[in-house]
């Protein structure tokens, strides 16, 4: 008979012990962090429920944007002003919360945003630690890496390969890849989600790596999309990053059961990051000469640490890439089928601009002003990052008198910024006209915020606008996208609900989407046949 091994048991009293102190020293320093924190005057926020957690269980646990836009017209600056002079100045843009001992400060508005993440870059551009997001393998990634050396050659290398004049060289392979969207989306309408959501993802791909991607079932992209689940918290705060002594304990603790979650994480991580090299080098060892990025800046790897700020920099072009511009186009579609009217007067400056005998090119851009509102508004309508990425500082700082602790997490609201009703009138309204001057021409809102701020601004927003404005643009020309209709012909109702992650996407929704004429459909057959013969 077996007897029953002590072993276990033993180990989970150490444990627990162990993890007893842990938690004393842990509480301990939060203890004397509060008591720091009622000596300081902080900027505005809701009062802390507990004098451990502070205002934990006052944030949402979805979509907390919401609740932050709202604490800043209840707890802002001007709230006071606002009850005096009985005007409309409730607008609270720099918002403080303490959650276990961490203070975050939330910018409601772009001022408040640039004063601090731009004009004061220099103990604004660090990123907070997160031990779970270390755990789960995706420190490797650029936008995550914390304020320094690694951060900066990565940093240095994409953007030399995405800065303004190096797009030209991309062209080929964004005209290309949008004509296999327009292909899909003509031959199998039903499936136009699937066709928006992989365009990008292809071209990044193909920039970094001259990797096609499958239209179905692509192995990277399997691998990344799980991978991506590590990021479904946007801000990243688990208990492991609350009590950091959790990190140690074995995966069969009680408590501990994220440690599983977190390997398979990690382990997909691991792959998505192999794949594409070991694409490269196969094709390499072959004697294929690819055309990308990867194998351009190769032969200047003198180290192994070399190679690897390589390899790691190029997988974050597609995690930060790929996922971000879809959001982007299925908003267009949404927006284009919710409101014709909208489509139509794009479509019209098109055809005035464009004529009937070829496609929109990117040359024909900036003389295209209400196609140019309507790409500002889809960004805005529905943020694509509503938090950004956060920031952190690394010193001690004040701003408006509100005393602003090294190490706090800064947290850009990109999602309030685009509500601000100062700015934008009827905020949740769909309307390009607010980006025009009474004489049809732009404003100087080009939403730039939407990109984020200061030296971690992103790094792709210039291949990401000329992607995006490309697609928009070239399916404004050639698809008619309306609401699906009901056996009577009455359109039925579209409400697009959106994901709450780190990239809030659409999920996915019915429209019709036809060819606009008979003469397009063929000019996009064409062009694929075209491309194809030259493959
Ligand atoms: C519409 C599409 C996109 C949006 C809305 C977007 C938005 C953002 C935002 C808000 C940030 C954080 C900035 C900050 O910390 O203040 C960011 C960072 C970043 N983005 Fe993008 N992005 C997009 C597309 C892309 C593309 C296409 C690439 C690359 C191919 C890219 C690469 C990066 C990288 C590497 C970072 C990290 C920068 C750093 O930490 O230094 N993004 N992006």
């Amino acid at each position: 008979m077996l007897t029953e091994c002590p072993l276990p048991s033993v180990l989970t009293a150490a444990l627990s012990a162990l993890l007893g102190v842990l938690t004393l020293l842990h509480l301990r320093r939060l203890w004397l962090q509060t008591r720091r924190i009622t000596l300081q005057h902080y900027a505005p926020g809701p009062p802390p429920k507990s004098w451990l957690a502070g205002n934990h269980a006052d944030v949402p646990e979805h979509k907390a944007w919401y609740a932050y836009t709202e604490w800043g017209k209840k707890y802002g600056m001007y709230r006071l002003l606002s009850l005096v002079f009985d005007a409309d100045l409730a607008i609270g843009d720099v918002i403080h919360i303490r959650i276990y001992g961490r203070h975050y400060l939330i910018l409601n508005s772009v001022v408040a945003a640039t004063d601090l993440l731009e004009k004061r870059a220099r103990i604004y551009s660090d990123r907070p630690p997160s031990l779970m997001l270390d755990i789960k393998g995706w420190l490797f990634a650029t936008g995550f890496k914390p304020y320094g050396d690694s951060w900066r050659r990565h940093r240095r290398l994409l953007q030399q390969a995405f800065k303004l004049d190096s797009l030209v060289a991309y062209r080929p392979i964004q005209t290309r890849k949008v004509n296999d969207m327009l292909y899909g989306i003509l031959t199998a309408p039903k499936e136009f989600t699937s066709f928006y959501k992989s365009v990008s993802a292809a071209i990044v791909m193909s920039v970094m790596y001259d990797y096609d991607l499958a239209p179905q079932n692509d192995r990277y992209v399997s691998h990344a999309e799980k991978a991506m689940a590590a990021l479904s918290d946007p801000a990243f705060s688990s208990l492991v990053d609350i009590i950091p002594g959790f990190r140690y304990l074995p995966a069969w603790f009680p408590g501990a059961s994220f440690r599983q979650e977190a390997a398979k994480i990690r382990a997909e991580t691991d792959a998505m990051l192999e794949i594409a090299e070991q694409f490269v080098k196969k094709k390499m060892a072959e004697g294929h000469d690819l055309p990308c990025l990867m194998t351009d800046l190769m032969k200047y790897c003198k180290s192994q640490e070399d190679y690897d700020i390589l390899k790691e920099a190029a997988a974050t072009g597609y995690v930060a890439g790929a996922d971000t511009t879809s959001s982007a186009l299925g908003t267009f579609f949404y927006a284009m089928a919710a409101h014709p009217h909208v489509q139509k007067k794009a479509q019209e400056e098109i055809d005035l601009v464009v004529g009937s005998h070829r496609l929109p090119h990117w040359d024909d851009r900036p003389f295209m002003p209400y196609v140019e509102a309507v790409f500002r508004e889809v960004i805005r309508w529905r943020a694509i990052t509503p938090f950004g990425i956060s920031h952190c500082t690394t010193d001690d700082d004040v701003y408006r008198g509100y005393y602003i602790p090294k190490g706090t997490i800064v947290v850009p609201n990109i999602w309030g910024m685009t509500r601000d009703e100062q700015t934008y009138k009827n905020p949740e309204v769909f309307e390009p006209e607010r980006f025009l001057t009474e004489d049809g021409q732009l404003n100087n809102d080009n939403v730039g915020y939407t990109f984020g701020f200061g030296r971690r601004i992103c790094v792709g927003r210039h291949l990401a606008s000329s992607t995006f404005w490309y697609a928009m643009a070239n399916v404004l020309a050639t698809l008619d996208i309306a609401k699906k209709k009901d056996a009577m012909g009455n359109d039925l109702p579209l409400e697009v609900e959106y994901s709450f992650a780190l990239v809030s996407h659409p999920l996915p929704f019915d429209c019709s989407v036809k060819p606009r004429s008979q003469h397009v459909a063929q000019t996009i057959l064409d062009n694929q046949r075209a491309a194809a013969e030259m493959l």
